[in-house]
């Protein structure tokens, strides 16, 4: 297509939404009518599925829920009264408790005021609050917030080691939907003993988000925490960064979540839309069908060019490869859906791997994110006319371009500004997106089956660790890997032994090794 004709399926395709000033262009995605009309009955369904959804339908069968996120952004449309009470009532106690942290009248025991923050959660406990954080928190928040997002004990200690004379005026989040996820709950136990260590009281400094009756709920309640805030059974882990997992590490940053939820309101009108050219999550749905042909073929690779957006990729990376990587259709096929995402910055990522984007294996489409406003402020100019801002909107024009003409097809999504506002928007349009995919390729979007799998085995894992260290220091002599597997009732776990031991060995963990680590079958193990 000549640049005539492709200025003419620019403007044929554009999506504009003027309250949003948001710009949604797919001409750069190849498909042609035909595969629009053959795309039309999918989404009449579609439209049909998430209206349903949306008035409170058992959207996640499996697990026997309503999906209900939208009505966090418009309480109007719960399914009940009930529903509308608690999504109002919740809001404006995180309004309340605000207010308050940040005035001083809830303050810590031990200092005038809460200075900082430790949220801890995990996936869709972390990855919001994360990317909102690093998109909107202002340069200095009233509180400053640091994540506990894993069980690594390195990284645990270098937060706890960052805030060691603040933690007498630190808040803890303990998010967790379930609350009894082992990665939060470890953090939180690397967290009080580390108060514990500086004789501080760690209930009157805690905060749990879960839900209601969960064994975090009610250790909260038992031990009399700060407060707690609930996560609702009909948010799914996910899609919840606009409940309180989102909207309370948000809000004590200084964020303003009304904006946040007015703006993700707004898309959520646009994206109810039932018509394919007029709805902009079913456009994203429409273009990411037709690149991975319904399959996942090609893979996502998200470029925001804003620093602030780093963490866009991230938190679509669960929301995408959580909800849409299923192994069987909602019939029970088996059909290996998903769709993998990828992505950091540009220009930053120009020089990393867009060499391989623009030459390399094919296997992927782009979404580029621009930002019409450059900063708040005028810009010095780097040569005569021109500002950094233009090198940074040359250089997504040109790889989008550059692409392009090499058959490597694009999205470009086009916003105002990163504010709150077009935040709450962007998660809320690619919620919908997702819906809709899940929809047209017949899955589940809303359960999370296979992470069940990885968490058992862990657990086995861990049964085995505690087995095995019963046998050494019942046998009190040096055994080799073979005879402590028999002896522990698990001959066929011998690499899972064996990996477990050189773990305990390399922290000075009570297990002794020796002999030739290149040949692991020879090494002998004894308690120290
Ligand atoms: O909030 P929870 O219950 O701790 O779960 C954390 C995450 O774990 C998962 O269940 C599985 O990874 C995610 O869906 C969820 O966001």
């Amino acid at each position: 297509m000549d640049a005539v004709a492709l200025w003419q399926r620019y403007q044929d395709w554009l999506y504009y939404h003027e309250g949003l000033e948001f710009y949604l262009d797919i001409s750069r995605m190849r498909f042609d009518d035909e595969f629009v009309q053959s795309m039309q009955p999918g989404f009449e369904k579609a439209f049909k599925e998430m209206a349903e959804l949306e008035g409170g339908a058992i959207a996640n069968p499996d697990e026997n829920r309503m999906v209900g996120h939208y009505w966090l952004r418009d309480p109007d449309l719960a399914p009940t009264p009930e529903i509308k009470q608690q999504i109002v009532k919740t809001l404006e106690k995180i309004e309340a408790f605000t207010q308050k942290v940040h005035s001083g009248e809830i303050k810590p025991p031990n200092a005038p005021k809460f200075t900082d923050i430790i949220s801890i959660g995990i996936g869709g406990s972390a990855l919001g609050p994360e990317f909102v954080a690093e998109a909107l928190a202002p340069d200095f928040p009233p509180l400053a917030i640091h994540f506990i997002d894993n069980s690594d004990p390195a990284g645990i200690d270098s937060i706890l080691n960052k805030l060691k004379d603040r933690l007498a005026s630190t808040l803890v989040l303990v998010i967790s939907k379930s609350g009894g996820t082992p990665e939060p709950r470890n953090g939180m136990i690397e967290v009080q003993t580390a108060y514990a260590a500086q004789n501080l009281n760690f209930p009157p400094q805690a905060v749990a988000i879960t839900g209601d009756g969960s064994k975090l709920d009610q250790q909260a309640k038992s031990e009399g925490w700060l407060d707690t805030f609930p996560m609702e059974d009909w948010v799914g882990g996910r899609t919840s960064e606009m409940s309180a997992v989102g909207l309370v590490p948000a809000a004590l940053q200084g964020i303003d979540i009304r904006a946040m939820l007015a703006g993700a309101k707004e898309m959520d009108a646009a994206t109810r839309i039932p018509k394919l050219k007029e709805n902009p999550a079913a456009l994203l749905a429409l273009s990411w069908y037709f690149a991975g042909n319904g399959k996942g073929e090609k893979d996502m690779v998200v470029l925001p060019y804003k620093d602030s957006l780093l963490l866009f990729s991230r938190y679509l990376q669960q929301l995408v490869m959580e909800s849409l990587g299923k192994e069987r259709d909602k019939d029970g096929n088996i059909v290996h859906q998903g769709i993998a995402v990828y992505g950091n910055k540009g220009s930053t990522d120009q020089h990393a791997y867009v060499q391989q984007l623009r030459d390399g294996v094919p296997n992927f489409f782009l979404t580029f994110i621009e930002v019409l406003r450059d900063r708040s402020g005028n810009s010095p100019e780097i040569e005569p006319s021109v500002t950094s801002g233009d090198y940074l909107s040359g250089f997504l024009q040109g790889t989008r371009q550059a692409l392009y003409e090499n058959h490597r097809d694009s999205i470009t999504v086009t916003i105002g500004q990163v504010n709150p506002r077009m935040v709450g928007a962007l998660i809320a349009l690619y919620e919908r997106a997702v819906g809709f995919y899940g929809i047209l390729v017949n899955i589940n979007a809303y359960h999370q089956p296979g992470v069940e799998a990885g968490k058992k085995a862990a657990a086995t894992i861990l049964d085995l660790q505690k087995q095995v260290l019963q046998v050494l220091q019942e046998e009190g002599t040096a055994l080799s890997l073979t005879q402590l597997a028999q002896k522990a009732g698990a001959s066929d776990q011998v690499e899972a032994i064996y990996k477990i031991l050189r773990h305990l060995h390399a922290n000075h963990r009570g297990v002794a090794l020796e002999g030739n680590f290149a040949k692991p079958a020879t090494l002998m193990v004894s308690a120290t």
